[in-house]
């Protein structure tokens, strides 16, 4: 009897690697570097097929081996009606490459609604691949320059997208979140339980 495929997550996250041991599922995690890609599509597209490319990029360092490869990727995109005339709607957050790009980015997020969209994507054994993507949107409230400056000075915003994290400090930035929060946090667990049962991975006891 052929053993299972094993459970490889495909990120260096240390939020994604939790989640994932939330679903009590044996993985292991290993990495690769993607080139980042420049689509002409929208968020959620982008979202999703960054997250098959860090799959593929995981699959190509292990040739033959008899896994799954899960992959995620989580992006924030500016989605207030306000900006629609400015063209500024859609315009996609990425990681600050340092505190003053992330104060400017929490003053394009304050006071505003924007939409969160996390890609999963899981290669299996023989080259199926399954993906999907959530969005969720977060409403800021309306930030004063001192709390966007201290926000930006500690620190936890500049290695996520957006600059910002819902689960640390960055909780005292949200007014409401409508939609999944895990998906936020970069790993939507609904999605990812069921792309694994599609699979044939039992999570929590079912298959
Ligand atoms: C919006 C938001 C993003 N994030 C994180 C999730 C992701 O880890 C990160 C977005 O960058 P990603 O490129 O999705 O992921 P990563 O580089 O952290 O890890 P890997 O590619 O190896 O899987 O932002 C939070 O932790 N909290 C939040 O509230």
């Amino acid at each position: 009897m052929a053993s299972p495929p094993e459970l490889i997550l495909a990120s260096g996250s240390p939020r994604r690697r939790e989640l994932l041991t939330h679903l009590g599922v044996p993985f292991r995690v290993m990495t690769s570097d993607i080139p980042e890609i420049s689509v002409h599509d929208g968020p959620a597209e982008v979202a999703r097929d960054l997250a098959e490319q860090k799959a593929r990029a995981v699959r190509a360092l292990l040739p033959g081996v008899n896994a799954h490869i899960l992959a995620a990727d989580t992006l924030v995109a500016l989605h207030d009606p306000a900006l629609q005339d400015s063209g500024q709607s859609g315009t996609i957050l990425g990681k600050p490459i340092s505190t003053e790009q992330n104060a400017e980015y929490l003053h394009r997020l304050s006071g505003r609604t924007h939409r969160v969209y996390s890609g999963v994507a899981l290669l299996g054994p023989a080259g199926e691949l399954h993906s999907g993507v959530e969005m969720t949107e977060v409403s800021f409230r309306s930030l004063s320059e001192s709390e966007i400056q201290h926000y930006a000075r500690s620190g936890e915003g500049l290695d996520k997208a957006g600059g910002y994290g819902i689960q640390g400090l960055g909780m005292a930035l949200v007014a409401r979140i409508g939609g999944d929060y895990s998906s936020v946090v970069g790993f939507p667990l609904t999605l990812v339980i069921s792309l694994l049962r599609g699979a044939g991975v039992s999570v929590w006891g079912q298959a």
